[in-house]
């Protein structure tokens, strides 16, 4: 049996050429391949190691502008915090095995499973299906956080991936931004009761905090301002968790058995939901009642 086939050549096509079926299936590979393929070869290697938790963290780019265009409250804004982790919840929910998320400020953790093999572990397809999920979501629930106030321009979002060897290196990377979150939420927090109920200008308010340590802060809130600290918003002292749980969901459905009239009927699924906590994660508590987020050392 004969059949035609269309050859490239020298970056033409050429007519037909008549070839046995059996050459054709037996052909070398870059017999379909022009003379530009070779570029190829100067794509690198970016697999990330096996077994190590694959964090991608994204970085609102020049929030310190976007804050003060969209008239974000000081220090907090509730809306933009609630935007932040509903993009973060759709990153969950639209891209496979991330485990858990943390998020504070205009930043967001993703950690993949350790034994993800999602896009062949590879960091730039993670890292950039994270960045891109997660911009177009801040923009596309914008609305629902922000109401009638108008985006002024696009927001973006930079991204990096970095690789946890260790489930000791992982919680210690997340301990490591909630101490973050703490550190900078009590700096500002003093900062803003100064400038805003003080009556201290943003200058005066930065030299009186200058070399102050955590406990002379929260004596400054408690005794001139009657803040204690501790009762504030978790949200703000904590930062976003999101994990997923496994919920019971009952749905009422209406079946027709044979031979039996039409009824309803309770039917009852586990499903997963992505769940938020405002909660310590540098503790052992909250992995204690979480074991499923993390794989085993010795895997
Ligand atoms: N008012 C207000 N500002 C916020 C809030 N969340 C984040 N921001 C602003 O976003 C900034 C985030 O800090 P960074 O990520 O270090 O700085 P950046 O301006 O985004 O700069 P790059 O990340 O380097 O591009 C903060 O310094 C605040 O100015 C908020 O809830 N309220
Ligand atoms: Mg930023
Ligand atoms: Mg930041």
């Amino acid at each position: 049996m004969l059949i035609g086939k269309v050859c490239s050549i020298r970056g033409g096509i050429r007519s037909c050429v008549v070839r046995p079926i059996a050459r054709l299936f037996t052909c070398p590979s870059n017999m379909a391949k022009s003379k530009f393929e070779y570029v190829r070869n100067f794509e690198t290697d970016d697999t990330c190691l096996k077994n190590c938790y694959i964090v991608v963290r994204l970085d609102g780019r020049n929030f310190h502008r976007f804050a003060e265009q969209h008239k974000f409250t000081k220090p907090n804004d509730n809306r933009a915090l609630g935007l932040m982790s509903r993009s973060a919840h759709s990153v969950m929910e639209e891209l496979e095995d991330i485990v858990i998320a943390y998020g504070q400020s205009d930043e967001f953790s993703f950690v993949f499973k350790r034994s993800s093999n999602w896009f062949k572990r590879r960091a730039s397809k993670l890292m950039t299906h994270v960045a891109s999920q997660f911009s177009s979501s801040y923009v596309f629930y914008w609305k629902e956080f922000f109401g009638d106030q108008t985006l002024l321009y696009p927001p973006s979002f930079d991204g990096r991936v970095v690789l946890y060897p260790s489930n000791r290196n992982l919680k210690d990377y997340l301990s490591w931004r909630q101490a973050d979150c703490h550190i900078n939420n009590l700096y500002n927090t003093v900062f803003w009761t100064l400038v805003q109920k003080g009556g201290l200008t943003t200058v005066q308010a930065e030299d009186r905090l200058k070399g102050t340590l955590a406990a002379d802060k929260n004596e400054i809130l408690f005794s001139e301002f009657d803040i204690n600290y501790n009762t504030e918003s978790a949200l703000h002292k904590k930062g976003t968790t999101l994990i997923w749980e496994k919920r019971d969901e009952t749905v009422t459905k209406r079946l027709k058995r044979p031979n039996e009239e039409e009824k309803d009927v309770n039917v009852t699924r586990s499903r997963r939901k992505v769940q938020a906590y405002h909660c310590d994660i540098i503790g052992d508590q909250f992995w204690q009642e979480h074991t499923d987020i993390l794989e085993d050392d010795n895997c």
